[in-house]
């Protein structure tokens, strides 16, 4: 536990016996996990193995088909705290075929703390402000996402989850495609917050310089988790040697 959760903290996440069916095939099954506040969580695991599933159903974006997801102890289809979790999706365009501009993008993670259409207040510019400046996109402000490259639509993106100064970030290979230099901006934003409590749960192929920072990990394969504990053993053998029974932490 960490000095930061009181004793009595729901937890972050519970995930409880989680079946997940897409498209008439089970992507996840019976999937059982954790996750303490201020815990920082790597989910591992080759393609196809539903790492972006079970992130996309822990912030409610699919049903589960059997089982649930509670965050701070609410499940997911009652709780209403949204502007507690920071939520960045797997590599896609920011814009979505809207024409939208970075700052409005990032000030759409704001979306929950405010009415739409009220003017910002003046210390919502200066998060705006400030997460954009974290991601190095302060010059780009006015910008169209759609005309930013891909790995500066995915700074957009991280610089939308962050604005809220959420207590849980869960991010999909937030990196992909990121250039080395703002993979370690992005770190070091990720390692402030975590010494503050937030707890972080991150799908990744190549953690970077974000590895220093994972406490646990977790490793996917077909649907069911098979690690789950330090995050050394996991990364090693992840894409490896999905299975190596003899090691602590892996689940028969
Ligand atoms: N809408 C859908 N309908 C049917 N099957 C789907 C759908 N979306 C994903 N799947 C399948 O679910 C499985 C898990 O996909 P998921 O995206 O969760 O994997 P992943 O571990 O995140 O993979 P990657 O590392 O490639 O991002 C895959 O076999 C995929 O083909």
């Amino acid at each position: 536990m960490t000095p930061l959760e009181p004793p009595t903290a729901p937890k972050a996440v519970q995930v409880a016996d989680l079946s997940v069916d897409l498209g008439g095939r089970l992507v996840l099954r019976g999937v059982d996990l954790q996750i303490r506040q201020g815990e920082v969580l790597a989910v591992l695991g080759t393609n196809g193995s539903g790492k972006s599933t079970l992130i996309r159903t822990m912030v409610g974006l699919l049903p589960a088909a059997r089982g649930q997801v509670k965050l701070f102890g609410t499940p997911v289809p009652k709780f209403r705290q949204w502007d507690r979790v920071g939520y960045v999706p797997q590599r896609i365009t920011a814009a979505g075929g809207v024409p939208a501009t970075v700052a409005e993008v990032v000030s759409s993670g704001l979306l929950s703390k405010r009415r739409l259409f009220r003017p910002l207040r003046a210390e919502q510019r200066a998060a705006i402000d400030h997460a954009l400046e974290v991601v190095d996109m302060a010059d780009q402000r006015k910008d169209a996402v759609a005309e930013l490259s891909g790995g500066q639509q995915q700074r957009v993106l991280i610089a939308r989850a962050l604005v809220s100064d959420p207590d849980l970030l869960i991010l999909d290979e937030p990196t992909a495609g990121v250039d080395q230099a703002s993979q370690a901006v992005f770190s070091e934003a990720i390692r402030e917050r975590v010494a503050r409590g937030t707890t972080v749960v991150m799908v990744s192929h190549d953690l970077g310089p974000m590895d220093a920072l994972i406490d646990r990990s977790v490793v996917l394969r077909r649907g069911r988790i098979v690690y789950d504990g330090p995050p050394h053993a996991s990364q090693t053998h992840a894409h490896v040697h999905p299975h190596v029974a003899d090691e602590p932490g892996w689940l028969s």
